[in-house]
């Protein structure tokens, strides 16, 4: 563990695309243990591009990245491998394979545990199916483990997202957009289960969100990015007007797309539209 009891310790973060865009400006954020952290900010904000330097999806240009003790940014190819086995991820998109099954998909949050011509064979131990299962009930779709992705809503199609997340048996689930192409009843079953998930597996969630009324309600705490900085970081408690606008700068919070105003901001589908969301609401 790190200091302090963190999980996650980043450290002057830096990200500079091609084309000289600084997506991240020396960010550092602690996420302990089991907490539920959520990062919001307007589009563009560098959010996306945090997560994915955790795990190193992005290579940081500067900064430091200590999960569970290990330095990220230093690791070889291996080591990666491995330390990244303890970290899943979730998508806006779901990124399932939609021709597989809910359990297959599942399965293949294993991969990471696996060679590449067990994992290519589909090779899983009975103990991995059965930690299959028991994630799939996790996210109550025990019912739909035989069922093609491609036939469920998109509140289901992200709980298989997440099952697969959890059975990687993680410690940190980084969260992108999770909910940006849900609808409102979906989007709060889905943050149920992430919250249940920190609260009664102890694995930490760092989650992206344009939702700032879900972000209050849910987080344990809130970290604002604008243009590449932390410019808030403080409980749900301590998010008012003023920060909404330092987080969100300029922009007309009411001519967002969703076109809901503080305290009770909802940018639902201010990134990805409405793709993928259930057209009965049933998540
Ligand atoms: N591959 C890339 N090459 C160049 N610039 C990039 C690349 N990816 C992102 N950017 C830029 O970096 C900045 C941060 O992007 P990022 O996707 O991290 O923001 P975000 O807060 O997640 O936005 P959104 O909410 O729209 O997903 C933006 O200016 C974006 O245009």
């Amino acid at each position: 563990m790190t200091d302090k009891g963190n999980l996650l310790e980043v450290r002057g973060l830096t990200k500079c695309y091609k084309g000289d865009v600084k997506a991240l400006d020396n960010v550092s954020i602690d996420v302990r243990r089991g907490e539920f952290v959520t990062i919001i900010g307007a589009s563009g904000a560098g959010k996306s591009t945090l997560l994915r330097c955790i795990n190193r999806l992005i290579e940081p240009t500067t900064g430091t990245v200590a999960f569970d003790g290990r330095e990220m940014t230093t690791l070889g190819k291996h080591d990666l491998r491995l330390a990244r086995q303890r970290i899943s991820m979730i998508f806006q998109h779901y990124n399932l394979v939609y021709r597989m099954t809910a359990i297959e998909n599942v399965l293949h949050g294993r991969l990471g545990y696996k060679s590449t011509l067990a994992g290519a064979l589909g090779l899983y131990s009975e103990d991995e199916k059965a930690l299959a299962f028991k994630v799939l009930d996790q996210v109550g779709l025990s019912d739909f483990a035989y069922t093609r992705t491609d036939q469920l809503s998109g509140g289901q199609k992200q709980r298989v997202g997440i099952a697969r997340a959890l059975v990687q048996e993680p410690l940190l689930m980084l969260c992108d957009e999770p909910i940006a192409s849900l609808d409102p009843k979906s989007s709060r079953t889905v943050m149920e289960r992430l919250r249940w998930v920190a609260d009664e597996l102890n694995i930490a969630c760092l989650v992206n969100l344009h939702q700032v009324d879900f972000a209050l309600e849910f987080s344990d705490r809130i970290i604002g990015l604008a243009k590449g900085k932390k410019v808030f970081e403080g409980t749900p408690d301590e998010v008012n007007e003023e920060v909404v606008h330092e987080v969100y700068g300029d922009i007309d919070i009411e001519g967002l797309p969703g076109d809901r105003m503080v305290p009770t901001i909802v940018q639902a589908d201010v990134a990805g539209g409405t793709a993928g969301a259930s057209s009965t609401g049933v998540a």
